[in-house]
């Protein structure tokens, strides 16, 4: 792999000796590696092989998974590479934790937050890209996530609205890539001599929205995929300087290595930080330091029942008899037990939302999923959202059809499915193979209406 000139000097003169070392890791094949989801219902009976796992993840495994296959679509699968999947784990995520996620598209580190939440507490998590938003929505959607809102906005307008709100804010800063240049070598055509400090001076302006919105007490997760001090030590060194905050020790297991203090100032207190070198670690790279705030009087954790943001969504409407009664139909048919209680239920036009009124007023943000979609109400009748289909346990499921692979491919393809000999009777159905559920489909005189998503259909 050719790296540019002044890439090489930098380096050469930071890592004295280890420069070959580093330049030979950095040009030898990705890693890759996934993660199975605990949110779901025997989450490890995926077709993939767990035969190896990841030391520092629970739920993360090296090996290949295709974005086309079954576990995938269901959500029991997400492909992340290694070093990025231990920012999470740094993290310590517990259920009922406010969380957020500032810079989260596509959403390696949202989904595995929220699978730690495990439905307790709240992450939103935003994108301030549009598209890559969609994408980040996708993904959520597809883990099974009930509380997650998606947001499309910028720090300062998030931090105006949700000032001293979350108990823990993950940065995964936008940086200059130096980790990605194996995986993605385009990340090395956009590299200049400047680019890290050009970086840096973002990764400042989103650090100080970030530090309005972390409550007394809270922590900071701050990571990049580079390896550029500029972005690493001396923007802890920053927030050290200019915060009440102090750095929290993060394990190192093996092949990973602590921060450099004369990478920022000799300050030993960097040893606490992280980084994964790919000359010594089996991954791509990445920086990765933990901080708490140190402000005095504080709670641990308020929770969020206590929280006095929360409100509910100011544009949000109360469900109408008629639509409850709708609602109630159609989960008495479909699902075993009540799953979410009837007052959590809102209205945005003729949609239906799950959002408790401890969940803040988002109603001055940009949002893509304001809280998690259960339908949307058509006529006099209910649809269901295909979110729902993978956010229910199996077990949970009253009505149910079993298809085959085949019949999968064709469904998720977008395609009607005919029973054969179907004696099942006309109505909703939580379509599942393998004991996954993939879709909703209406059944009619024994074909299977699609409602798989347009935008999501796929062939093999
Ligand atoms: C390293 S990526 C995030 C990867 C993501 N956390 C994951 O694990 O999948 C950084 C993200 O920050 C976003 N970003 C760029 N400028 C930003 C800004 N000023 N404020 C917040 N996010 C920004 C980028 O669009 C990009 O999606």
């Amino acid at each position: 792999m050719e790296f540019p000139t002044d890439f090489k000097e930098k380096y050469a003169e930071l890592l004295g000796d280890e420069i070959g070392a580093f330049l030979e890791g950095l040009s030898v094949a990705p890693i890759k590696a996934f993660r199975i989801n605990p949110l779901k219902e025997n989450f490890d009976k995926v077709a993939y092989s767990l035969d190896e796992p990841i030391p520092y993840v629970p739920t993360g495994f090296y090996g290949e998974i295709s974005g086309k296959s079954l576990e995938h679509q269901t959500g029991y699968v997400y492909s992340q590479e290694p070093s990025a999947m231990y920012v999470a784990e740094v993290g310590d995520v517990q259920p009922g934790e406010i969380i957020l996620d500032l810079c989260a598209a596509p959403g390696g580190k949202s989904t595995q937050i929220a699978t730690k939440l495990a439905g307790e507490g709240l992450l939103v998590s935003n994108e301030i890209n549009r598209k890559r938003a969609s994408i980040l929505s996708e993904n959520i959607e597809r883990i099974g996530a009930t509380n997650v809102i998606i947001l499309n906005e910028t720090p300062q307008n998030i931090s105006a609205n949700l000032s001293g709100f979350f108990d823990k804010i993950f940065v995964d800063a936008p940086c200059s890539g130096e980790g990605m240049f194996r995986k993605d070598p385009d990340a090395i055509k956009y590299w200049h001599k400047d680019y890290p400090k050009e970086c840096a001076i973002r990764q400042r302006e989103i650090l100080v929205e970030t530090m309005k919105m972390l409550k007394p007490g809270g922590q900071l997760i701050y990571s990049t995929c580079t390896f550029a001090p500029e972005e690493d030590e001396k923007i802890i060194q920053w927030l050290l300087d200019n915060y009440n905050i102090e750095l929290l020790p993060v394990k190192k297991h093996h092949g990973m290595d602590a921060g450099r203090p004369n990478f920022a100032g000799n300050n030993s207190e960097m040893e606490k930080t992280v980084r994964l070198f790919p000359h010594h670690f089996k991954g791509e790279g990445h920086f990765i330091a933990k901080m708490q705030d140190k402000r005095a009087g504080l709670a641990d954790n308020v929770s969020l029942r206590k929280s006095k943001k929360a409100k509910g969504n100011s544009f949000f409407r109360k469900i109408t008899k008629n639509e409850e009664q709708l609602w109630l139909e159609f989960h008495k048919n479909v699902l075993k037990k009540e799953l979410f209680n009837t007052k959590d239920l809102k209205c945005w036009g003729d949609q239906l939302f799950y959002y408790p009124d401890v969940w803040p007023d988002i109603g001055k943000l940009k949002f893509v999923k304001p809280g998690f979609q259960l339908g949307v109400f058509k006529k006099k009748r209910f649809e269901p959202a295909y979110g729902l289909a993978l956010a229910i346990k199996t077990s949970d499921v009253q009505q149910a059809i079993k298809l085959d692979d085949a019949q999968w491919l064709k469904y998720v393809s977008g395609n009607v499915v005919t029973l054969v000999d179907s004696d099942y009777r006309n109505g909703w159905y939580v379509l599942q193979c393998h004991e996954k559920n993939f879709a909703f489909a209406k059944l009619v005189n024994g074909t299977l209406k699609n409602f798989f998503p347009k935008g999501l259909r796929f062939n093999i």
